[in-house]
């Protein structure tokens, strides 16, 4: 059985007070059979690790990594640095990497292959381009990019990767992929994971949706079994509409609802 996902990713947002602010407003507050991870900037990661108490119920990660243990990488940060904070998640690969700071399908590799090493869960985001949606090139494109990124990993690891199904065009614009779209390139991603690992993995494996999600729509993709939460960036700037999402991804909100609707 999958845990639902709702990881926040505040992008270059927050200053620590902020980020220390929605700590406090959103633990505890994290209802059962759902897991929160916020993924904050590096420079929130230690002030909330210190904050951070048991029972808070919310996971922290990071944006990046880099695939170095330590060296002369002046800017990078590593995923022995990150682990060392008690960092649980790290998303790799985000579009806003690939399309403006050069990352590309090898790093992204090397990327999620540092972060398993160091028992970080990889979120793995992957999407088409509008013009690759135009051109139909969607499915090619992401099983291109999930191969990729899974390049020498094994089975176990790979089952641990959560890959974030993220149409670039909807990131941050306000238009969404249908649930329908975004369940039928989920169930690209697990045909992927099923021809290299078998179908275990891809059973196993947690895949969110990511664009332009907020608490009125997140139900839209959750009604799809294929999907498992949700990658949200915009939404999940304030505690409020974060606790929205977490409370609209709650599976026990959606059987009382099933049974009243029945
Ligand atoms: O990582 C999050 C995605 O880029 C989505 O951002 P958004 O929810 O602001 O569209």
């Amino acid at each position: 059985m999958r845990v639902r996902l709702i990881a926040a990713n505040w992008k270059m947002h927050k200053t620590v007070d902020e980020a220390l602010a929605f700590w406090r407003a959103v633990r505890g507050r994290v209802p059962a059979g759902v897991e929160a991870v916020v993924c904050a900037p590096f420079t929130a990661l230690h002030p909330l690790a210190v904050e951070r108490r048991e029972g808070d119920g919310v996971a922290l990660g990071a944006q990046n990594l880099f695939w170095e243990e330590a060296g002369a990488y002046t800017g990078e940060v590593s995923p022995v640095m990150l682990a060392d904070l008690g960092v649980r998640y790290v998303i790799v690969g985000h579009s806003e990497r690939r399309q403006l700071f050069g990352e590309t399908d090898e790093t992204v590799n090397k990327k999620v292959r540092a972060a398993l090493r160091h028992n970080l869960v990889p979120i793995l985001c992957v999407g088409e381009t509008l013009e690759e949606r135009e051109a139909e090139r969607t499915e090619e494109v992401v099983r291109r990019q999930t191969a990729a990124a899974l390049d020498g990993i094994a089975a176990d690891d790979a089952a641990r990767v959560v890959i974030a199904y993220e149409p670039v065009w909807a990131i941050g614009t306000g238009r969404t992929a249908t649930g329908e779209d975004a369940a039928r390139v989920a169930r690209t991603i697990r045909g992927v994971l099923a021809d290299r690992y078998g179908a275990g993995v891809a059973e196993q494996a947690r895949v969110l949706y990511g664009g332009s999600v907020k608490p009125a729509n997140l139900s839209q993709f959750l009604a799809f079994p294929e999907i498992d939460g949700a990658l949200v960036g915009g939404a999940s700037l304030e505690a409020d509409s974060y606790l929205q999402l977490l409370d609209a991804a709650n599976p026990a909100r959606g059987e009382a609802q099933g049974r009243d609707g029945a």
